[in-house]
This record gives structure tokens, C-alpha cells and sequence, in this order.
């Protein structure tokens, strides 16, 4: 298993009563197989251990599982620091079924090429990986590896694994690749042997997961958490993307993370994902969120819970609860005049 990052960590308590995160006995899935670093992030929520645990063949799978009941829990990648957003989480969670991040965990990611059986590095021709791995190791490939083709897996563990001997009907065949780029973690879980070992182009480099369930109580507020939304852009609107920042910035709310995607209705068509510092609980994010559904009645919350790397947010003397409260009250007061 992948140790811990010194910055990593999930305040999700299974054993938190209403209010919290996770409930007791709960049912969790994964983007599989064993040895995905999505299974090193779920492995860091207290519980799982004692929890059942099924391994998905996707991250659409793994969502799908959640909205169905099969599941009560997933844990997904969403956002790596070097590649950026994972887009089959981003835009699956933006439609279909609301869903509810519950909680957030980082994995520092490194990787090793492993081999088929008898294969030495100079062969290497055919390689497999998730497409966020590769997209990690490019430069390395290019340079040590530079005959070899590419091809993607559903995840860095099940490529590794179709290096495995393989038997058909007609018995015994040769592996369709002939190295895959994963966890060391997967080496010795399947005893193929390591051509290479910390082949990241960018050391460091950190993946951010998150457990998503069905909408439910909030976690708690710790004074130092995020909350995930989606804002759908009307391309007949001008300035609506500054609108939406504006909510914000008016506020005093600390945006974390900003991206668009494609709606896939048509080209032009996009919505914006992103991270707000703040909790649904406190009067400036319910304010923001306010004016923008106003605006955009479209917007979806996708959840407030704590930061894995705890920082507290910074909120501005007035635009504090108490601030909004006095506001508020001064208000009804002139109106009882
Ligand atoms: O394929 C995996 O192991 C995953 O968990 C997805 C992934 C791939 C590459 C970097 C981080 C997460």
C-alpha cells in the first residue's frame, strides 16, 4: 500500500453519528482492481477496513453503483497536480442523479514499469496504463522507450494485470502487452517483475480523491473545509462567467480549484466545476450560493466537507456569520419601524 502522504488525510469518521460523514456498515466501491491508488485513498478512510469493500471496473461504474444503492460510498480520482481534472468524474457527478462528496484524501503518486514474464526493458514495444498515468510518465517513455506504443487501461492495476499469463481454449497465449505503468504496490501483488522504478516525470506529484455518496446530511464544519459545486454557463448570457466569480469575490470566498468542461450538447456549450473554501453551513457560501442559483437555477451542490490538508479560511471580518447576522437584524429592524 502506498504510504500515507505527510499531508494526507480524511476526517470522514465512520462511526459519526447523523451530521457526520460515513455511516457505520456502509457498502464501498472503488475504481479497481486491488492496487489501484484509488484503493490507497479508500484504504485511509477510518473503517473500511471492517467495511465490505467491491472493486469497479470504472469510475462511471463505480458512480452508477452509488445512484443504484449497490453501493453506499465510491471512492474516485478527480484531480491530479500535474495532469489536472479527471474527466470522467467531473462531468459524471455534473448530471444524472445528485450525488454528495463526503469527503476528500490525497495519495502521492509514483510509478513503476513492470514487465510480462521474461521481457527486458530494451522490448518493451506494446505498454498499457490509465491515461492519467501515462500522461505522467510521457517524458520518461519517450526517452527510454521511444519504439513503444501506447495503450489504455481502465485503471494502472488492471493493465498491469493483463501482463499476466494468459490461457485460452487453445492454451497458453502470449500477453497482448508487454509492460504496464502502476503502483509498486501491484508488483508485488502480482510478482511481475520491475523494469524501471520512479519513472514520474514530476516528482511529488500528488492525486486528489473523493468518497462520494447520495445526498444526505453535510459532515460537520471544522472551520477549514470545501464545498464542490457545478455552475452550468448559458452561452447567451455575457459576462456570465464573471458573474459567477463575483459572487464570490464579493464575499470573500477562496476558490481552490476552477475548471470547464463540455456540456457534449453541442460545441460553445460548457459548465464550470469547482471548489469553494467554505461550508454550506456558514451565512457567506449560503449567500454566494443563493445568488447564483438566482442566476443560474441550473447550479448544483455537490457537497461541503473537510479539506485533507487542513488550513483554516481566512473569512474577512465582515462577511462572518456574525457579520451577516447583525446585517440581517438591522434589516428587520428598519422594517418593524
Ligand atoms: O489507475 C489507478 O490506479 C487509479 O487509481 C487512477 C489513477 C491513475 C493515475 C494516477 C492517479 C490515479
Amino acid at each position: 500500500m502506498t504510504p500515507p502522504h505527510p499531508e494526507a488525510g480524511a476526517r470522514a469518521d465512520v462511526d459519526a453519528p447523523a451530521g457526520g460523514a460515513v455511516r457505520p456498515g456502509a457498502r464501498f466501491t472503488f475504481l479497481g482492481p486491488e492496487g489501484t491508488f484509488t484503493e490507497a485513498a479508500l484504504r485511509q478512510i477510518p473503517g473500511v477496513a471492517e467495511s465490505e469493500v467491491t472493486a469497479s471496473v470504472s469510475v462511471i461504474s463505480a458512480l452508477a453503483a452509488v445512484r443504484s444503492g449497490a453501493a453506499d460510498y465510491a471512492m474516485v480520482p478527480i484531480e491530479n497536480s500535474v495532469e489536472g481534472g479527471v474527466s470522467a468524474t467531473v462531468d459524471d457527478v455534473a448530471s444524472g442523479d445528485d450525488l454528495q462528496i463526503l469527503a476528500e484524501v490525497l495519495v502521492p503518486i509514483s510509478f513503476v514499469l513492470v514487465g510480462r514474464q521474461g521481457v527486458r526493458l530494451e522490448d518493451v514495444r506494446r505498454v498499457t496504463t490509465h491515461t492519467h498515468a501515462w500522461a505522467q510518465v510521457r517524458g520518461w517513455a519517450d526517452a527510454q522507450l521511444p519504439q513503444a506504443e501506447f495503450t489504455p487501461a481502465p485503471s494502472t492495476a488492471a493493465g498491469a494485470r493483463l501482463l499476466l499469463p494468459q490461457t485460452t481454449d487453445d492454451g497458453p497465449a502470449i500477453p497482448a502487452f508487454d509492460a504496464a505503468v502502476c503502483a509498486p504496490l501491484v508488483a508485488e501483488q502480482t510478482g511481475l517483475p520491475v523494469l524501471a522504478e520512479r519513472i514520474e516525470d514530476t516528482a511529488g506529484a500528488v492525486t486528489r480523491f473523493v468518497l462520494v455518496g447520495r445526498p444526505g446530511p453535510l459532515p460537520a464544519p471544522t472551520g477549514t473545509d470545501k464545498t464542490t459545486l457545478t455552475v452550468p454557463l448559458p452561452n447567451d448570457h455575457p459576462g456570465a462567467l464573471l458573474e459567477i466569480l463575483e459572487q464570490f469575490s464579493t464575499r470573500g470566498i477562496n476558490l481552490s480549484r476552477i475548471e470547464s468542461r463540455p456540456t457534449g450538447t453541442g460545441l460553445g456549450q460548457y459548465f464550470f466545476s469547482l471548489d469553494l473554501e467554505g461550508h454550506l453551513a456558514e451565512e457567506r457560501v449560503q449567500a454566494a450560493l443563493a445568488a447564483l442559483h438566482r442566476i443560474f437555477p441550473g447550479v448544483r451542490f455537490l457537497g461541503s466537507y473537510p479539506r485533507a490538508v487542513e488550513r483554516e479560511v481566512q473569512v474577512p471580518g465582515h462577511m462572518s456569520d456574525e457579520a451577516y447576522r447583525r446585517g440581517r437584524e438591522w434589516v428587520r429592524g428598519l422594517l418593524r419601524r
